[in-house]
């Protein structure tokens, strides 16, 4: 039998750095067609922000292995709508995962499949358990970066797909200095 090494690694608290780790950057260009505002998309891809940093410690794509990442999710908003990350379902969509809270306020939007979508608050502590088929994607509602751990199985991978396509079936927004879930127009079943 080939054992693999423990690992222990200190998260920096206040970036979201973990020492070693793939580190992968998304651009506004990079969430093409995300965003409900495309003017207000063209008009902020000018500047071309970063809108989040992924810092991934991953293992070969195996059953029983687990991965886990740091996010670090600007706060900024594209018209009306919060920064947020794409959103994904698990390409072995079956796969749960569990997110906690390291600094700044957000929180983590979920859907299934068929568009039932249910809203969680995060900030420092708060633990969030992703079941089994639910896609899901964070989003940054206080003006701070938002920065939480994801652990999630190593054989999980992501589904883009269809949320590229669709979006989710509710948008975050703010009115009238509020967070607040609307419906999606695009959002189709
Ligand atoms: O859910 C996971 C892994 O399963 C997170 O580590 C996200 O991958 C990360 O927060 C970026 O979000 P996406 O761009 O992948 O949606
Ligand atoms: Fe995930």
């Amino acid at each position: 039998m080939e054992y693999k090494n423990p690992l222990g690694v200190d998260i920096d608290l206040e970036t979201g750095v973990i020492p070693g780790a793939k580190k992968l950057v998304r651009r506004l260009s990079d969430l093409k067609g995300y965003f409900a505002d495309e003017k207000a998309y063209e008009e902020l891809l000018k500047e071309n922000p970063v809108v989040y940093e992924v810092y991934a410690v991953e293992q070969e794509e195996k059953d029983g292995d687990l991965n886990f990442a740091t996010t670090v999710l600007y706060p900024g908003k594209v018209g009306r709508e919060f920064f947020f990350t794409k959103g994904h379902y698990h390409s072995k969509a079956d796969r749960a995962e569990i997110y906690y809270g390291i600094k700044g306020k957000g929180g983590m939007l979920l859907q299934t499949p068929e568009g039932r979508a249910e809203w969680i608050e995060m900030g420092p502590g708060t633990v969030v358990y992703v079941p089994p088929y639910w896609a899901h994607r964070t989003v940054n509602t206080g003006d701070e970066p938002f920065i939480f751990l994801a652990v999630y199985p190593a054989d999980a991978g992501h589904d883009y797909g269809s949320i590229a396509e669709k979006g989710f079936s509710k948008l975050v927004v703010e009115e009238g200095g509020e967070v607040k879930l609307v419906d999606n127009p695009r959002w189709k079943e």
